[in-house]
């Protein structure tokens, strides 16, 4: 497959490495410094593209893939605000998107647990449910998309639970999120329910950014040729 990477940082590299390793071509690479290559003609070009930029700019980037006509994997958070808008351009395009808060096999894997727990856990109101997310310092949003993904799982199944918040809450609606910012750490995300009696904790933790990215990789060989709006449920088949 040709491949448009935009966005060159820390996930960039990373899968520029993995996509090579599969015998994939990276035929553009959009970073800060060239973003004058960063055009819907020069997308045309590709199979299949790979955002991982930021906040800041993910929505503007995918509607660009989507108005090239080009199917395109998205890693970047907290931006999704916009998903709504992005998925209607998607449609309106004919075009192919998805969206992960976290590529990983094994995050995957652990929302299907999250979402298990958060059924068997439900009737026992004894338990406080709670979140922690730990990242480097380099992150720019809070709380993580994996925490989101994962909170909106649980607030899915406990019906005490209302909202998430981005801090500690002695509130009994409130499923608190707290964000950690921590070197070199490249992700961990830890679900605990704690009640007088004890403690049920799960926890993911990334190790480095091979996962992230081979999920990427995955999900882009998936999507390539494919119209419409996919998740890594779609890719992984769980
Ligand atoms: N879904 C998942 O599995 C994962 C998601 N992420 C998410 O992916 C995103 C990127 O993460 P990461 O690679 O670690 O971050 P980095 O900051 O290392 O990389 C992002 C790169 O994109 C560049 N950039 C910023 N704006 C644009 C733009 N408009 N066009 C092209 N490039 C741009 C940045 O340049 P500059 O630094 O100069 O601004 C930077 O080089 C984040 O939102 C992160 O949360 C990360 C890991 C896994
Ligand atoms: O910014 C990161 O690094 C990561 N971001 C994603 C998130 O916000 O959940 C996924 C992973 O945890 C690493």
């Amino acid at each position: 497959m040709k491949i448009a990477l935009i966005g060159y940082g820390k996930m960039g590299k990373a899968i520029e490495e993995i996509a090579l390793q599969r015998g994939h071509e990276i035929m553009l690479k959009v970073g800060i410094e060239n973003l004058e290559d960063n055009t819907i003609n020069n997308i045309r070009k590709a199979d299949v593209a790979i955002e991982f930029t930021g906040p800041e700019s993910a929505f503007e980037n995918v509607v660009r893939c989507m108005e090239a006509g080009v199917p395109v994997v998205c890693g970047s958070t907290g931006w999704l605000a916009r998903y709504e808008e992005a998925k209607n351009s998607c449609l309106t395009n004919k075009s192919a998107f998805l969206y992960a808060s976290n590529f990983s096999v094994g995050v995957n894997i652990f929302f299907a647990l999250n979402k298990r727990l958060a059924e068997l856990m439900a009737p026992h109101k004894e338990y406080n449910v709670a979140l922690t997310e730990i990242h480097h310092t380099a992150k720019l949003d809070a709380p993580s998309g994996t925490a989101i993904t994962l909170a909106e799982q649980i607030l899915d199944k406990n019906t005490q639970k209302k909202q998430w918040v981005n801090q500690p809450s002695t509130q009994a609606e409130d499923l608190s999120i707290l964000s950690e910012r921590i070197d070199p750490a490249p992700g961990t995300h830890i679900i605990s329910y704690t009640s007088p009696i004890d403690d049920i904790e799960i926890k993911h933790t990334a190790h480095n950014r091979t996962g992230f990215a081979t999920g990427a990789v995955l999900a882009a060989e998936f999507l390539h040729d494919k119209k419409g709006i996919f998740s890594m449920s779609d890719v992984l088949g769980i």
